[in-house]
């Protein structure tokens, strides 16, 4: 139908815009197929809005028209969105593609749609009008990544549990995502009937947001220019056909096909992904490509690693004075069918501690804290945690944004982005948010990217990984895995910390560290609550032990005394035979050379 390189040159800007309409959810890692849907419903409702003439005299037809599709398709994503969004992977896909083909039926059936036939509309877009869409849809996304609500749909897509405990709403930004992506849409829809002169309930079909998809996809879903180079590389691939006259209309679908395995088996981030490595590796020496763009990946727009001054600190939150109470928990309980993993607790925890939490093998440790961070919701009793009552309706957010950071038993890092990226996502609870004033250039953003960088680096700096910092998470040995949830669980400047078995995977010599590391930490203020089946290093550097068994504490006190209690040493005594040993060995050499240090 199209066929000269204007025509080319526009589609390829369109079919850009389509994909940046499944790239706002897919960076949050959301599988979207309602796109279709809401284009469609936005480009009708802009064809009984567009007017004949300028509005007022100025404001040309198709302004009017881009305004009402882009608020009908945000609209209409967040009323889908609302109930979907909660849903996950293939769930989502399914149930936003029930909703596309919803509405192509229900407007093939109305009258002022055409039905079946569709409707003419005046062509009123151009390359200019493409291309401008585009370009402002692209510079969107690419200042969207560099700022908190970017690290924030980053994080949620590589562990939504570690972005919760990061303090990040999930569900909210999530159903941001999923609006930007309907109004991206609707923008979509309301240039591509005006492109092609007609409007067709049809053509919005599962056939047409899977071309959508997998343009995104083999572009790139987390580099902002992804969306361009798929649109780009997909519409030339017929018309270089057509000018080297093959006619294969099967070579489009049958390479769309090939690239999609390449990508999915071997470069998860999309061809978008090559490039904007390329972009990383040229920062040192040249130009930056990717600047700004990819949150957690480009993270040095503004690095202090330069030799420039400081910027001022990010405003640090009050820390609760020694001896107050940061947390409560009276007769609190926790059941898995008829295993009792927390039995009627109670659990004081003071400013300036640092608690030492211990026990068997699943004595409970992970349940209690996963309870105390509003990870798991106690089957009885009530917790208190820095004066917020957990409780249903608290989600885990709230409890991290009222200042409880945590580490996990098994890490739980985002291991695709860089160290430091890691750490940036970490300061989600005290970095203003810069979103608006990216976009506009403001100052001020640049000032706050430069004071939450700084706070980042430092945090890196204190765990000994600041030399490290662009190596992707993943790839660090698991000791410095376990470092780096610190600084990440630091950077949110927490008013308590929980270490569940930190020193898990560190040398003696690594784990020595840590305890003088900690130790400095509760010197700064911090309460320290440190699971850990290294029990030498929970007698060496807490303040005070409190120790589980079969859900139960079975003993509560200063380290030398709770070492000592015979409820303790039975209890080791009579788990496996390991667990035996390390008691008994660790507490007397404890005991022996009196300062713990091997
Ligand atoms: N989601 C769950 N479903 C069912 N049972 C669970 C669940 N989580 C924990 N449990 C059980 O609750 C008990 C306590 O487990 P928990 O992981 O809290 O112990 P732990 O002291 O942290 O153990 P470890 O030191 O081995 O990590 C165990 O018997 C465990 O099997």
């Amino acid at each position: 139908m199209f066929a000269d390189s204007s025509t080319t040159f526009t589609l390829i800007a369109l079919t850009g815009v389509f994909a940046y309409s499944f790239y706002a959810v897919l960076v949050a890692g959301q599988l979207s197929l309602g796109q279709a849907g809401f284009a469609s419903l936005a480009a009708f409702a802009s064809t009984q809005a567009v007017p004949d003439e300028p509005m007022f005299g100025v404001v040309p037809p198709l302004a009017v028209g881009i305004v009402v599709g882009m608020v009908t398709g945000a609209f209409a994503a967040f009323v889908l969105g609302l109930p979907v969004t909660r849903l996950r992977g293939v769930f989502l896909a399914i149930a936003t593609l029930g909703f596309a083909e919803m509405i192509r039926i229900v407007l093939i059936n109305q009258s002022w749609t055409g039905g079946a036939q569709g409707l003419s509309v005046p062509k009123l877009v151009g390359p200019p009008e493409a291309w401008i869409a585009v370009g402002v849809i692209g510079f969107w996304f690419l200042r969207q990544g560099g700022s908190k609500l970017g690290r924030a749909l980053a994080a949620i897509r590589e562990d939504e549990l570690a972005a919760k405990a990061m303090g990040i709403d999930v569900t909210r930004y999530r159903l941001a995502a999923f609006v930007t992506a309907g109004a991206v849409a609707g923008l979509f829809g309301v240039l591509w009937v005006h492109f092609s002169r007609f409007a067709d309930p049809n053509e919005f079909s599962f056939a047409f947001a899977v071309d959508g998809l997998v343009t995104t996809v083999v572009g790139g879903s987390t580099f902002f220019l992804g969306p361009l180079l798929g649109s780009g590389f997909f519409t030339a691939v017929p018309e270089l056909q057509r000018a080297v006259g093959i006619e294969a209309g099967w070579l489009r679908p049958f390479i769309a096909g090939v690239l999609l395995l390449v990508v999915v088996l071997f470069l998860p981030d999309g061809f978008g992904g090559l490039v904007s490595k390329l972009g990383r590796l040229r920062r040192w020496g040249g130009p930056v490509l990717a600047r700004g763009s990819l949150v957690p990946r480009s993270p040095m727009p503004d690095r202090t690693m330069d030799g420039t001054s400081p910027p001022p600190a990010l405003p640090a939150p009050k820390l609760p004075p020694p001896g107050d109470e940061v947390v409560r928990m009276s007769g609190v309980s926790k059941d898995y069918g008829g295993v009792h993993a927390v039995r009627d607790v109670d659990l004081e925890i003071r400013g300036g501690e640092i608690l030492g939490l211990i026990g068997p093998n699943g004595a409970g440790k992970t349940t209690l804290v996963n309870i105390l961070t509003g990870m798991t919701e106690p089957s009885a009793g009530e917790v208190r945690v820095l004066g917020v009552r957990l409780g249903g309706s608290v989600p885990a957010h709230r409890v991290a944004l009222a200042g409880v950071s945590r580490t996990f038993q098994h890490s739980k890092l985002f291991e695709r982005l860089s160290v430091l990226d890691n750490v940036l996502v970490g300061t989600h609870r005290v970095a203003p948010s810069t979103l608006l004033r990216r976009m506009l250039f403001l100052p001020s953003a640049r000032r706050t990217e430069r004071q939450v960088l700084a706070s980042a680096l430092a945090r890196l700096e204190r765990v000994g990984l600041a030399e490290r910092a662009t190596t992707p998470a993943g790839d660090l040995a698991y000791g410095d895995q376990r470092r780096l949830e610190i600084a990440r669980a630091l950077a949110a400047q927490p008013s308590l910390l929980v270490l569940d078995e930190p020193a898990a995977g560190m040398n003696h010599v690594e784990a020595a560290e840590l305890s003088e590391l900690i130790r400095t930490l509760a010197d700064d203020g911090i309460t320290v609550l440190l699971i850990e089946h290294n029990v030498r290093m929970v007698l060496d550097t807490c303040t005070r032990v409190v120790v589980l068994d079969f859900g139960e504490v079975i003993a509560s006190g200063e380290p030398d005394v709770v070492a000592r209690d015979p409820h303790v040493v039975e209890a080791y005594l009579g788990t496996a035979a390991e667990g035996e040993a390390e008691l008994a060995v660790e507490t007397s050499a404890h005991e022996a050379d009196g300062s713990g240090e091997q």
